[in-house]
């Protein structure tokens, strides 16, 4: 069949397990070869293939609710659903999203990006369902990474407590990114090793109705024994206990399997947990055989070898974060590292592979990785949190109550800031200035380099007055020269780049090449612009600041950051705390709106995140006089 012509999964109703079979292989191969190109989440969506097609099938999307948690692994519901004709555009500018996005088909009813959200999706859209006397049937899609992360557990508690219709299913694949983690994660491996409990509660029963009721107290004696027997089989009574009817484990991968599952899930009241056990990248071998995570979403790679196609540059900004906190810990005791879910990203499977006891995955946990911190702070210990700027979102409330507000030595590495490409508006690092800068005792420092950034861990680690970030972007470094040993950076002196006198750019990190461009632009027109690296947003240089008041010379701002409550706000309010009243300021930086998928050039272009805007506003900035032709 040509994927490219399936506008709905209706077709399936008549398809049999053989024509089922066929199709699943066709869509691995469609997947393998067009990932191949684009790069993107393999492993999770080769995983889903059966899965995906027999829900199509048995339900009606979109008026059953289909809900995918994190949602990376929707693209064979996406080839079901109208779309298999724009994989060639995955991830790209204005191309297919990565994610389920509601404004690209009616089936994506839900939008994710961050995990363990569709179960209380599914609670709210079920919940209104029955108040608005509707009947379809809700089915939330989660992994067993997501699992791990709290809001599962939560919404968890009060669908089991509502015992609302709805079909869980947990598609357990052992992984998260990485090898998944934790008690959950043990506890779902007993389950797939000591086999299904649903045949055997149901025997229990069958024994407990064929016992003639003496008075009842035979029958009383088989309760307890069906209630002990649950305690001593397997935890698959966790889910019941939570008020779900647990179902499996079943093989993921088998049409049949799944087809009787699900359609005994439709007929049972009240929320039912199936529990699926597929295998990641299944139908691709070095995918299947990924034991690090590096198939969860690869970039480009060659078929035939499963070879990654790599573009050879200078180390990336999380090599030199987790190398430097290596390099620390040789002399430091006191440094652990913590990450929720993200050893590869981050790079502190590195770190741990020097210091395995010092390096904790808490799993898709940022609240508890954020006041776990915090907790190892008050012991001496200097915990370092490796955490992207999107995910640490996660952790707000922590960060105020727990950490900041007690004034703790936390030090977190926050990766991943600024626009992040292909992963689009879900995991844009750009509003971590804003939700930090504002929590009094937090630190904020930026590099504008590797080098630097290495010196700013130093600095983060060695400060012993509260909170500290340290703030760099997605990718690889500029290739600049790394010192031979760690300094320890003054913090709220910002280094002079490049001296001028008409005007000033304050910016920082990726911002400071293209703020070099526009003064260079600047000077050859006869306007010299001073260009400083503002490595750091909280605390100001505000005796610089001062300065530049003082000379009353026009300041432009620039930032990879939403503007609203971003560094540019700082320094608006720090003139007019000040007085400064009549210095002339200029704000480069994202608009109020979420930035969609597509590589940061492009939407540096888009926005005007540019030399030529830059150079543009300082001219408008500086007083005719100066201005020579
Ligand atoms: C709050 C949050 N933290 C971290 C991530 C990064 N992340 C993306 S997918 C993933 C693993 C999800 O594992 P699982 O739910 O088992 O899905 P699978 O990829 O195995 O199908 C993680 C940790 C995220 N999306 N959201
Ligand atoms: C789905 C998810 O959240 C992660 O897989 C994310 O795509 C990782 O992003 P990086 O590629 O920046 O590590
Ligand atoms: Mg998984």
């Amino acid at each position: 069949m040509d994927l490219e012509t399936i506008q709905h999964p209706g077709f399936l109703k008549s398809y049999s397990r053989k024509q089922l079979d066929e199709l699943a292989e066709e869509i691995r191969s469609f997947l393998i070869s067009k990932l191949s190109a684009t790069g993107g989440h393999l492993g999770p969506n080769l995983g889903v293939v059966e899965l995906t097609l027999m829900l199509h099938k048995l339900y009606d999307s979109p008026k059953d609710k289909i809900i995918w948690d994190v949602g990376h692994q929707t693209y064979v519901h996406k080839i079901l659903t109208g779309r298999a004709d724009r994989f060639d555009t995955l991830k790209q500018y204005q191309g297919l999203c990565g994610y389920a996005k509601r404004d690209e088909s009616e089936h994506d009813v839900w939008e994710a990006g961050h995990s363990s959200t569709s179960l209380s999706a599914a609670m709210g859209m079920a919940t209104a369902r029955d108040l608005q006397g509707e009947d379809f049937n809700v089915l939330p899609v989660i992994g067993d990474g997501a699992l791990t992360g709290g809001m599962a557990l939560e919404a968890m508690n009060h669908i089991g407590h509502e015992q609302t219709d709805m079909t869980v299913i947990l598609n357990d694949n052992e992984m998260s990114i990485a090898p998944n983690v934790g008690a959950m994660h043990n506890m779902l491996g007993r389950l797939r090793t000591t086999g299904g409990y649903r045949r055997t509660k149901e025997d229990i029963e069958y024994l407990v109705k064929k016992i003639p009721a003496f008075g009842g107290a035979l029958s009383s004696t088989a309760e307890r024994l069906k209630g002990s027997l649950k305690y001593l089989l397997v935890s698959g009574v966790f889910f019941e206990e939570m008020g779900f009817t647990y179902l499996g484990p079943i093989d993921g991968h088998n049409f049949d399997e799944l087809h009787s599952n699900l359609t005994y899930a439709i007929r049972t009241k009240g929320p039912v947990l199936l529990h699926v056990v597929t295998k990641k990248g299944k139908g691709y071998k070095p995918a299947e055989d990924d034991a690090s995570g590096a198939w969860h979403g690869p970039g480009p790679y060659k078929i035939e070898s499963g070879d990654m196609i790599k573009k050879a540059g200078p180390p990336a900004y999380s090599a030199v974060f987790s190398n430097t906190l290596a390099k620390i810990a040789e002399q430091d005791q006191r440094l652990v590292a913590l990450t929720a879910a993200m050893p590869g990203g981050t790079k502190l499977d590195q770190f741990a592979k020097t210091f395995p006891e010092r390096m904790y995955d808490v799993g898709i946990a940022e609240q508890h990785a954020t006041t776990m911190a915090g907790g190892l702070s008050t012991q001496g210990m200097k915990p370092v949190f490796g955490v992207y700027s999107t995910f640490l979102q996660r952790g707000y409330d922590q960060l105020v109550h727990d950490v900041c507000r007690q004034n703790l030595n936390v030090v977190f590495g926050i990766d991943r800031s600024g626009l992040v490409g292909g992963d689009g508006e879900t995991h844009q690092g750009v509003f971590d200035i804003a939700y930090l800068r504002h929590l009094p005792n937090m630190k904020i420092v930026i590099p504008k380099d590797e080098n630097e950034l290495q010196h700013m861990i130093n600095t983060a680690v060695a400060n012993d007055d509260g909170p500290m970030a340290v703030r760099f972007p997605r990718g690889n470094g500029l290739g600049v020269e790394m010192d031979e040993s760690l300094k320890v950076l003054p913090v709220g002196e910002w280094p002079v780049e490049q001296q001028g006198k008409d005007a000033v750019i304050l910016a920082f990190s990726t911002m400071l090449p293209i703020a070099n461009e526009a003064a260079s632009q600047l000077n050859k027109r006869g306007i010299s612009v001073r260009v400083v690296n503002a490595n750091s947003v909280k605390p100001l240089d505000e005796k610089q600041l001062d300065h530049i008041a003082q000379e009353n010379i026009p300041i432009l701002t620039m930032e990879e950051a939403v503007l609203k409550g971003g560094f540019g706000s700082a320094v608006l309010e720090y003139l007019n705390d000040q007085n400064h009243i009549g210095v002339q300021v200029k704000r480069m930086g994202l608009p109020d709106r979420y930035i969609e998928h597509g590589s940061p050039s492009s939407w540096y272009e888009e926005l005007g995140l540019t030399a030529d805007e830059a150079a543009r506003s300082i001219y408008e900035m500086v007083p005719r006089k100066r201005q020579r032709a």
